[in-house]
């Protein structure tokens, strides 16, 4: 109970000052609190390399984090294995000044960096949530040096010289090949821009009372780190037993063109796959009788065609006000700006995605948004995001095409929250760390666990589907929204672990995303999400 609690708990750098301050004014000793937590890491060292002829170089920081290191450096001494420490600063704080001195009473060497280049393993314990400047002079070349050394890192609470709240690299960093995080989940961990410096990330839990966290951080509170447990709660499962199709929703599909006919395919199966009551897909009348052919459980409209095969308008008969919910954007292309605006005037909850937001951006999204009669759902990916909410653009996580950025306002939890606090959509920002902002409470609804196989074109054709089916058997019941929104991208994420699992990053395309999302559901262990068995 209390390990799913702790799990959706994100906090910022102030937040955890706040939430220690409170137990260490309830009595708590600072230094019992840092032998706890030092004892939990070395715990946790140990079980990852039990063989003592390991050797630990060891870099102290001069606050507290550099104490955790301290504590960790003399427990592993005692257990035989071999210890180093890296201690540039002269001036540490009292607490971290009172284990180094013990450490070096103990014999616990104290060396040049040079001479930690022939351990096993690095403990990098320099900065954790202090870190309030960038790094910089020789403390930034020590960091720069060591990592060049691609030895395995493990790194105490964050990787030095990550910012706690946007995962910014703050002048620069090392690079973790694993960071325990200790006691909640810094907001760094949701960003994508820190990713590839915290490698793999791991809670360690040392018993912060639930009372402080829940008064420092609200009821509820404004981020919400999405776990299994949450996102199958969210899901329409189990059904009635005495319900019937039209009780199960209706979505209305709009998608396809002759340029991107696969598209049209994939949201439709997906949607399929999500358990809709019933499925309608408006497609260029070209596509029609592929989609049936593909998709029999469809009911398909054929709508009229641009001499280039988009959708021009949709068939006279065709009644928004049938469906109760409606996804638009797989595969559309930019032309169909009237259809688009159609659909913006309906007052069914509306999802759209791909070329739907690309129009979208050219006909005044705020104010275009905060008029619509039904509730919105987008899904942009950064670059998307940039054309509907330029002003928010430069912190909605690195250029598409570039590959060595890191934006220093990257703040991702921040976009997704402005751009629906501006809009008043729901606003699903894609990316490796999928942030959701809506104007409920969560504000920012997170996704930890995901796999860099579904970075392929047709994934979000696959979410798109998925999330569309969701919604139309949320809103026949007449249920929030945002927690939908957030249990698709669970589900999405999980499918696709789910699948690179079984056919590698490289075999989980689209299609077979598709063939795995009925599967994440016959996994009975959603106690955690690293559960699946994989
Ligand atoms: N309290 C506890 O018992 C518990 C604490 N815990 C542990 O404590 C960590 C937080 O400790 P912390 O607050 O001491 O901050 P920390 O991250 O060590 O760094 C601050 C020091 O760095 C300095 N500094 C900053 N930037 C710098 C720069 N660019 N270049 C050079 N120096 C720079 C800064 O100096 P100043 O800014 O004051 O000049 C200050 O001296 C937390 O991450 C966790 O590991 C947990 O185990 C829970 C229990
Ligand atoms: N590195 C990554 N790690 C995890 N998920 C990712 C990563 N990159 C992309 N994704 C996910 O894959 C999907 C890609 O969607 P999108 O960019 O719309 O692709 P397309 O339109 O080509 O299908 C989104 O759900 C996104 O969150
Ligand atoms: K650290």
């Amino acid at each position: 109970m209390r390990h799913t609690q702790i799990q959706q708990f994100v906090v910022s750098a102030s937040q955890m000052a706040a939430i220690e301050s409170r137990v260490f004014a309830a009595g708590m000793p600072v230094a019992a609190l840092m032998e706890k937590v030092a004892g939990l890491i070395t715990r946790r060292v140990c079980e990852l390399y039990p063989d003592v002829r390991t050797t630990f170089g060891i870099l102290v920081g001069p606050g507290h984090n550099g104490g955790d290191a301290l504590v960790v450096a003399r427990e592993l001494h005692f257990r035989g294995y071999g210890v180093k420490l890296f201690a540039p600063f002269a001036s540490l704080k009292e607490l971290t000044a009172h284990h180094a001195r013990y450490a070096a009473s103990l014999g616990i060497p104290q060396v040049a960096l040079a001479n930690l280049a022939d351990c096993t393993v690095l403990i990098d314990g320099l900065f954790g949530f202090g870190l309030t400047r960038p790094l910089s002079g020789d403390i930034a070349a020590a960091v720069d040096r060591i990592n060049t050394w691609q030895k395995p890192v493990l790194s105490i609470d964050l990787p030095s010289g990550l910012h706690t709240n946007t995962g910014a690299v703050l002048g620069t960093a090392v690079r973790a090949t694993r960071t325990f995080c200790l006691g909640l989940w810094k907001q760094a961990f949701l960003q994508d821009q820190g990713q590839d410096w915290i490698g793999q990330a791991e809670l360690i839990d040392f018993d912060l009372p639930l009372a402080d966290i829940v008064e420092v951080l609200g009821t509820p509170p404004d981020l919400c780190r999405i776990t299994p447990q949450q996102a199958i709660a969210a899901l329409p499962i189990p059904r009635s037993v005495t319900t019937h199709k039209y009780r199960e929703g209706h979505l209305l599909l709009v998608c396809g063109s002759r340029q991107y006919a696969g598209a049209a395919l994939l949201a439709a199966q997906a949607a399929r796959a999500s358990g809709v009551g019933m499925l309608s897909v408006a497609v260029p009348e070209s596509l029609r009788l592929m989609v049936v052919a593909q998709v029999p459980d469809a009911l398909v409209w054929g709508c009229g065609e641009t001499d280039d095969g988009a959708i021009a308008q949709l068939p006279e008969d065709l009644n928004l006000a049938d469906y109760a919910a409606i996804a638009c954007g797989c595969g559309l292309t930019r032309e169909p700006v009237s259809l688009v605006k159609q659909l913006l005037e309906a007052a069914t909850p509306l999802l759209l995605d791909a070329d739907g937001l690309n129009i979208l951006a050219t006909l005044d999204p705020v104010p275009t948004l905060r008029n619509r009669p039904a509730p919105t759902v987008l899904t942009p990916h950064p670059g998307e995001f940039r054309r509907l909410f330029p002003d928010l653009g430069a912190a909605s996580g690195r250029e598409e095409q570039s590959d060595s950025q890191n934006d220093p306002c990257g703040n991702r939890i921040d976009a997704a929250r402005r751009a629906a606090q501006q809009s008043g959509a729901i606003v699903l920002l894609k990316g490796a760390k999928v942030a959701i902002g809506t104007t409920q409470h969560p504000a920012v609804w997170l996704n930890p666990d995901s796999t860099p196989a579904l970075a392929r074109g047709g994934s979000g054709d696959v979410l798109t589907g998925l999330l569309g089916g969701l919604l139309a058997q949320a809103a026949r019941r007449h249920l929030p929204l945002e927690p939908v929104v957030a249990a698709a991208t669970w589900w999405h994420a999980a499918t696709g672990r789910l699948a690179a699992a079984a056919h590698s990053e490289l075999g989980a395309d689209a299609s077979t995303q598709i063939r795995y999302l009925p599967r994440v559901l016959q996994s009975n262990d959603f106690n955690d999400s690293s559960d699946f068995g994989f």
